[in-house]
Protein backbone atom coordinates (compact mmCIF):
# COMPACT_ATOMS: atom_id res chain seq x y z
CA UNK A 1 0.00 0.00 0.00
CA UNK A 2 1.34 3.49 -1.20
CA UNK A 3 1.07 6.10 1.10
CA UNK A 4 -0.31 8.96 -1.39
CA UNK A 5 -0.81 12.57 0.27
CA UNK A 6 -3.45 14.80 -1.96
CA UNK A 7 -3.03 18.37 -2.39
CA UNK A 8 -5.97 19.87 -3.92
CA UNK A 9 -6.33 22.88 -5.58
CA UNK A 10 -7.57 24.93 -8.62
CA UNK A 11 -3.77 25.47 -9.62
CA UNK A 12 -4.86 28.57 -11.83
CA UNK A 13 -1.72 28.38 -12.14
CA UNK A 14 0.55 26.20 -10.60
CA UNK A 15 3.34 28.17 -8.70
CA UNK A 16 6.46 27.58 -6.78
CA UNK A 17 4.39 28.21 -3.32
CA UNK A 18 2.50 24.97 -4.55
CA UNK A 19 5.58 22.75 -5.46
CA UNK A 20 7.50 23.82 -2.71
CA UNK A 21 4.59 22.33 -0.05
CA UNK A 22 4.27 19.12 -2.27
CA UNK A 23 7.94 18.38 -2.52
CA UNK A 24 8.61 19.17 1.16
CA UNK A 25 5.61 16.80 2.12
CA UNK A 26 6.81 13.50 0.24
CA UNK A 27 10.50 14.56 1.00
CA UNK A 28 10.22 15.24 4.77
CA UNK A 29 6.91 13.43 6.19
CA UNK A 30 5.60 9.95 5.85
CA UNK A 31 4.06 10.31 2.34
CA UNK A 32 5.70 8.52 0.08
CA UNK A 33 4.21 10.35 -3.24
CA UNK A 34 1.93 13.21 -3.70
CA UNK A 35 -0.69 14.07 -6.24
CA UNK A 36 -1.93 17.44 -7.15
CA UNK A 37 -5.64 16.94 -7.52
CA UNK A 38 -6.55 19.99 -9.91
CA UNK A 39 -10.12 21.36 -9.16
CA UNK A 40 -12.97 22.65 -11.82
CA UNK A 41 -14.79 24.29 -8.81
CA UNK A 42 -13.80 25.36 -5.02
CA UNK A 43 -17.03 25.50 -2.93
CA UNK A 44 -16.46 28.79 -1.36
CA UNK A 45 -14.62 30.22 -4.37
CA UNK A 46 -15.65 33.06 -6.82
CA UNK A 47 -14.18 32.36 -10.52
CA UNK A 48 -11.81 34.82 -11.26
CA UNK A 49 -10.34 34.08 -14.64
CA UNK A 50 -10.65 30.72 -14.50
CA UNK A 51 -8.95 28.72 -16.83
CA UNK A 52 -10.20 25.79 -18.39
CA UNK A 53 -9.77 22.58 -16.49
CA UNK A 54 -7.60 21.04 -19.15
CA UNK A 55 -5.09 23.86 -19.04
CA UNK A 56 -4.44 23.88 -15.60
CA UNK A 57 -4.06 19.98 -15.36
CA UNK A 58 -1.70 20.33 -18.48
CA UNK A 59 0.48 22.95 -16.54
CA UNK A 60 0.50 20.61 -13.52
CA UNK A 61 1.68 17.95 -15.49
CA UNK A 62 3.88 19.31 -17.20
CA UNK A 63 5.77 21.47 -13.94
CA UNK A 64 6.17 17.97 -12.20
CA UNK A 65 6.71 15.65 -15.06
CA UNK A 66 10.48 15.57 -13.72
CA UNK A 67 9.45 15.23 -10.14
CA UNK A 68 8.40 10.75 -10.10
CA UNK A 69 7.22 11.25 -6.27
CA UNK A 70 4.60 14.02 -7.34
CA UNK A 71 1.36 13.25 -10.05
CA UNK A 72 -1.87 15.42 -11.09
CA UNK A 73 -5.28 13.79 -10.74
CA UNK A 74 -8.09 14.97 -13.12
CA UNK A 75 -10.28 13.03 -10.74
CA UNK A 76 -13.08 15.60 -10.33
CA UNK A 77 -13.31 16.52 -13.71
CA UNK A 78 -16.56 14.16 -13.87
CA UNK A 79 -17.25 14.40 -10.46
CA UNK A 80 -20.65 16.88 -9.68
CA UNK A 81 -19.51 20.76 -9.08
CA UNK A 82 -19.10 22.45 -6.66
CA UNK A 83 -16.29 19.70 -5.92
CA UNK A 84 -16.51 18.47 -2.36
CA UNK A 85 -13.53 16.66 -0.85
CA UNK A 86 -15.30 14.39 0.78
CA UNK A 87 -16.76 13.29 -1.81
CA UNK A 88 -13.57 12.78 -4.27
CA UNK A 89 -11.52 10.89 -1.21
CA UNK A 90 -14.84 8.58 -1.46
CA UNK A 91 -14.00 7.96 -5.19
CA UNK A 92 -10.30 7.71 -5.12
CA UNK A 93 -10.88 5.05 -2.39
CA UNK A 94 -13.14 3.14 -4.76
CA UNK A 95 -10.71 3.24 -7.65
CA UNK A 96 -7.75 2.70 -5.68
CA UNK A 97 -8.68 0.27 -2.95
CA UNK A 98 -5.79 -2.49 -2.10
CA UNK A 99 -2.89 -0.08 -3.62
CA UNK A 100 -3.05 3.07 -2.19
CA UNK A 101 -4.31 4.96 1.47
CA UNK A 102 -5.03 8.64 0.69
CA UNK A 103 -4.35 11.45 3.23
CA UNK A 104 -5.20 15.30 2.98
CA UNK A 105 -2.20 18.03 2.70
CA UNK A 106 -3.74 21.47 3.85
CA UNK A 107 -2.33 24.69 5.44
CA UNK A 108 -2.70 26.12 8.45
CA UNK A 109 -5.55 28.56 6.62
CA UNK A 110 -7.80 25.95 5.79
CA UNK A 111 -7.54 24.22 9.08
CA UNK A 112 -8.75 27.13 10.36
CA UNK A 113 -11.85 27.27 8.49
CA UNK A 114 -12.05 23.24 7.50
CA UNK A 115 -15.17 22.86 10.41
CA UNK A 116 -17.12 24.74 7.33
CA UNK A 117 -16.47 21.83 4.85
CA UNK A 118 -19.08 19.69 3.84
CA UNK A 119 -18.69 16.36 6.21
CA UNK A 120 -15.59 17.40 8.17
CA UNK A 121 -15.82 14.69 10.82
CA UNK A 122 -16.14 12.21 8.63
CA UNK A 123 -12.89 13.44 6.02
CA UNK A 124 -11.45 13.09 10.15
CA UNK A 125 -12.54 9.35 10.64
CA UNK A 126 -11.22 7.93 8.12
CA UNK A 127 -8.59 9.95 6.76
CA UNK A 128 -4.79 11.79 8.25
CA UNK A 129 -4.43 15.45 7.53
CA UNK A 130 -0.81 16.80 6.75
CA UNK A 131 -0.77 20.48 7.57
CA UNK A 132 1.74 23.09 6.84
CA UNK A 133 2.48 26.45 7.82
CA UNK A 134 0.56 29.81 6.88
CA UNK A 135 0.47 33.35 8.14
CA UNK A 136 -2.84 35.15 7.89
CA UNK A 137 -5.71 35.51 11.03
CA UNK A 138 -7.90 33.32 12.99
CA UNK A 139 -7.11 30.26 15.36
CA UNK A 140 -7.24 26.67 14.79
CA UNK A 141 -10.79 25.69 16.50
CA UNK A 142 -9.82 23.47 20.05
CA UNK A 143 -11.24 20.52 18.52
CA UNK A 144 -8.88 20.28 15.97
CA UNK A 145 -5.58 21.08 18.14
CA UNK A 146 -3.76 18.01 19.06
CA UNK A 147 -6.21 15.70 17.01
CA UNK A 148 -4.73 12.29 16.80
CA UNK A 149 -5.40 12.31 13.07
CA UNK A 150 -3.89 16.04 12.27
CA UNK A 151 -0.06 15.84 11.62
CA UNK A 152 1.42 19.04 11.38
CA UNK A 153 5.03 19.45 9.08
CA UNK A 154 7.02 21.90 9.34
CA UNK A 155 7.36 23.17 5.82
CA UNK A 156 8.38 26.42 4.37
CA UNK A 157 6.17 29.70 4.29
CA UNK A 158 5.95 31.01 0.35
CA UNK A 159 3.53 33.56 0.82
CA UNK A 160 2.48 33.73 -2.71
CA UNK A 161 -0.51 33.55 -4.69
CA UNK A 162 -2.07 32.88 -7.91
CA UNK A 163 -4.19 35.73 -7.76
CA UNK A 164 -1.44 38.12 -7.62
CA UNK A 165 0.21 36.03 -10.34
CA UNK A 166 -2.39 36.59 -12.60
CA UNK A 167 -2.76 40.27 -11.52
CA UNK A 168 1.03 41.30 -11.73
CA UNK A 169 0.97 39.12 -15.23
CA UNK A 170 -1.60 41.25 -16.56
CA UNK A 171 -0.16 44.52 -15.52
CA UNK A 172 3.11 43.79 -17.06
CA UNK A 173 5.23 42.57 -14.13
CA UNK A 174 7.88 39.47 -14.76
CA UNK A 175 6.21 37.35 -12.20
CA UNK A 176 8.73 34.51 -14.36
CA UNK A 177 10.65 33.35 -10.92
CA UNK A 178 7.56 32.35 -9.15
CA UNK A 179 6.55 29.87 -11.66
CA UNK A 180 8.09 26.42 -12.69
CA UNK A 181 9.69 26.90 -16.34
CA UNK A 182 7.46 24.22 -17.69
CA UNK A 183 4.32 26.81 -16.20
CA UNK A 184 5.84 30.00 -17.22
CA UNK A 185 6.33 28.48 -21.05
CA UNK A 186 2.95 27.43 -21.23
CA UNK A 187 1.62 30.10 -19.86
CA UNK A 188 3.39 32.59 -21.93
CA UNK A 189 2.96 30.74 -25.39
CA UNK A 190 -0.95 30.38 -24.64
CA UNK A 191 -1.12 34.12 -23.49
CA UNK A 192 -2.95 33.41 -20.75
CA UNK A 193 -4.44 35.73 -17.90
CA UNK A 194 -3.49 38.82 -20.02
N1 LIG B 1 1.99 30.18 -1.34
C1 LIG B 1 1.34 29.13 -0.87
N2 LIG B 1 1.89 28.35 0.08
C2 LIG B 1 1.22 27.31 0.56
N3 LIG B 1 -0.02 26.94 0.19
C3 LIG B 1 -0.63 27.67 -0.74
C4 LIG B 1 0.03 28.78 -1.33
N4 LIG B 1 -0.83 29.33 -2.23
C5 LIG B 1 -1.94 28.58 -2.19
N5 LIG B 1 -1.83 27.58 -1.31
C6 LIG B 1 -2.80 26.54 -0.99
O1 LIG B 1 -2.71 25.58 -2.00
C7 LIG B 1 -4.01 25.06 -2.31
C8 LIG B 1 -4.26 25.22 -3.77
O2 LIG B 1 -4.15 26.58 -4.10
P1 LIG B 1 -5.12 27.30 -5.11
O3 LIG B 1 -4.55 27.17 -6.47
O4 LIG B 1 -6.52 26.84 -4.94
O5 LIG B 1 -4.99 28.74 -4.49
P2 LIG B 1 -4.06 29.98 -4.74
O6 LIG B 1 -2.73 29.64 -5.28
O7 LIG B 1 -4.14 30.74 -3.47
O8 LIG B 1 -4.89 30.63 -5.90
P3 LIG B 1 -5.86 31.88 -5.97
O9 LIG B 1 -5.04 33.07 -5.64
O10 LIG B 1 -6.32 31.81 -7.40
O11 LIG B 1 -6.96 31.66 -4.99
C9 LIG B 1 -5.00 25.83 -1.44
O12 LIG B 1 -5.31 25.03 -0.34
C10 LIG B 1 -4.23 27.05 -1.00
O13 LIG B 1 -4.62 27.47 0.28
O1 LIG C 1 -15.13 19.86 0.70
C1 LIG C 1 -15.33 21.03 1.01
O2 LIG C 1 -16.34 21.39 1.64
C2 LIG C 1 -14.27 22.06 0.64
C3 LIG C 1 -14.41 23.38 0.99
C4 LIG C 1 -13.41 24.29 0.60
C5 LIG C 1 -12.31 23.84 -0.10
N1 LIG C 1 -12.21 22.53 -0.43
C6 LIG C 1 -11.02 22.04 -1.18
O3 LIG C 1 -9.86 22.72 -0.81
C7 LIG C 1 -9.13 23.15 -1.95
C8 LIG C 1 -8.48 24.48 -1.68
O4 LIG C 1 -9.47 25.42 -1.52
P1 LIG C 1 -9.17 26.97 -1.68
O5 LIG C 1 -10.53 27.59 -1.64
O6 LIG C 1 -8.30 27.31 -0.52
O7 LIG C 1 -8.47 27.10 -3.01
C9 LIG C 1 -10.18 23.21 -3.06
O8 LIG C 1 -9.58 22.92 -4.28
C10 LIG C 1 -11.20 22.17 -2.66
O9 LIG C 1 -10.83 20.95 -3.26
C11 LIG C 1 -13.16 21.65 -0.08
Amino acid sequence: MKRTGLFFGTFNPLHIGHLVIANHMVEFSELEEVWFVVTPRSPFKVKDSLLEDHHRFQMVYEAVADYPKLGVSDIEFKLPQPNYTIDTLTALHERHEGERTFALIMGEDNLRSFHKWKNYEAILEYYELYVYPRLGPGTIPDNLVDHPRIHRVDAPIMEISATFIRKQHKAGKNIRPLLPAAVWKYMDEMNFYR
